[in-house]
């Protein structure tokens, strides 16, 4: 599979270089040349088909043929050692549990893919990578985790200080070695923005490889096809009209929803859930597309005031407009409707979820209201224990700490502060000797 940059001005590429170059020399994000739909016969078949098995299906035509096959096989393996499970919460909603891996949040499965394709990549190479990455919350933690210790790779994170919660922080700032956490004095449009900034800097990128390990890149962004099939498989026979309910930030989820619908996936609609950082539900309101700042929330992972993958999805509808608002409704909630939710969810049908999922699920609920007919599946995008000081307050019940969260909790943070772009440079020139 080649693919172009969606800024037109850059040559088409391999997925071996795009995953390497992560975003293209005139700043556009990469996509893929072809979407080439799956045969009919693999979803008649489903039931019968693995989740590797399924995965593997999905993504082969875009990683052909850097990837051979086999190597295909283990990483798939590797990367989807854990569950995925479908929650029924009542007659009209379930919810796709996206949290049982390492660092307890979706990001795990792209962060794990990717880590293995480059590592693929890199394994007669002598050259060091260093991955880049903005997070608000998650992508950093199992960015770390999913990289700590690969040949030839140096992760450098940028957090903003002081917007992330405890656990999420524990998460990126304590294992060390190959791995570098940095607390920016800002927002996380901020760090997003160095780190883009960073690829565009000749003076860098003629001294080192850099690639991002953010959405932006292929290879984190396409594995998250997966969930929307693996959720289809389990609910396919009981309901035909199935729409997805995305809590997003960055719009790389529910962007490679719609790549999964792409390659035929019977999927009836998807809902954006939003919290405050509401520029996609004005776009769908008012037709402007207004990045602004971003504000601090509950659901702090979705803190983004310019979603780096809402240009992936106008490419996939073609830029019309119509098309898309025929597929993509959204919603947008404060923190006290977020909390509200939390509340209704553990009284109403006993099920404790994080923020995030929390605005899924009001999602599912203002989609419902007009369209009663559909079955709504908010993705459950992080576990309530990364968002313990939010969570407790609400649940009357003490929540056991998992063992993924209990590893990191006494550990030491090391975190470099930094404020300007000149900063990052001299901490990833350090990081050369
Ligand atoms: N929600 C994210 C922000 C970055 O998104 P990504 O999917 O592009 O890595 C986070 O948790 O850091």
């Amino acid at each position: 599979m080649n693919y172009y940059s969606l800024n037109k001005k850059a040559p088409n590429t391999s997925f071996k270089e795009a995953v390497i170059k992560g975003i293209a020399p005139d700043k556009g994000l990469y996509f893929p040349e072809t979407i080439t739909p799956l045969p009919a016969s693999f979803f008649e078949n489903i039931d019968n088909l693995s989740y590797e098995a399924i995965a593997f299906e999905a993504i082969k035509q875009f990683v052909s043929p850097d990837i051979p096959e086999d190597v295909l096989k283990t990483i798939i393996a590797e990367t989807l050692s854990f569950d995925f499970p479908v929650v029924k919460i009542n007659d009209q909603v379930s919810t796709l549990e996206l949290f049982h891996g390492p660092t307890m949040a979706f990001k795990d499965v792209g962060a794990r893919f990717m880590a293995r394709c480059l590592g693929y990549f890199n394994q007669n190479n002598t050259e060091e990578v260093t991955v880049l990455v903005a997070t608000s919350g998650d992508t950093g933690g199992a960015v770390a985790n999913g990289f700590l210790g690969v040949k030839g790779v140096k992760v450098v994170i940028l957090y903003p200080s002081g917007k992330v919660s405890d656990i999420q922080e524990k998460q990126l700032t304590t294992l060390k070695q190959n791995i570098t956490a940095l607390e920016v004095d800002g927002v996380f449009d901020d760090c997003q923005d160095m780190v883009k900034r960073a690829f565009l800097d000749d003076e860098l990128t003629s001294k080192m490889q850099l690639t991002s390990a953010n959405s932006i890149n292929v290879a984190r962004w396409l594995p998250q096809m997966f969930y929307f099939f693996f959720a289809y498989k389990q609910l396919h026979k009981t309901h035909k009209k199935i729409v997805f309910s995305v809590p997003s930030g960055n719009f790389g989820n529910i962007c490679a929803g719609m790549m999964a619908q792409q390659l035929g996936l019977p999927i009836h609609h998807f809902v954006a859930a939003n919290n405050e950082n509401n520029v996609v539900t004005e776009y769908l309101t008012t037709r402007l597309y207004q990045p602004k700042p971003s504000v601090q929330t509950i659901s702090n992972a979705m803190d983004v005031g310019n979603p780096s993958n809402f240009i992936r999805i106008q490419e996939i509808y073609k830029h019309n407009f119509e098309a898309l608002k025929s597929n993509l409704s959204s919603f947008s909630f404060s923190d006290d409707q977020t909390r509200e939710a939390l509340k209704e969810l553990y009284t109403d049908f006993k099920y404790i979820a994080d923020p995030h999922g929390a605005v899924g699920y009001l999602g599912c609920k203002s989609y419902l209201k007009d369209n009663e007919d559909a079955h709504c599946v908010f993705l459950e995008t992080a576990h309530p224990t990364k968002f313990l000081n939010v969570v407790e307050d609400i649940i009357p019940e003490k929540i056991e700490l998992p063992s993924q969260i209990k590893a990191v909790m006494d550990e030491e943070k090391a975190s470099i502060p930094i404020a300007h772009y000149d900063e990052l440079k001299a901490v990833l020139f350090n990081t050369l000797s």
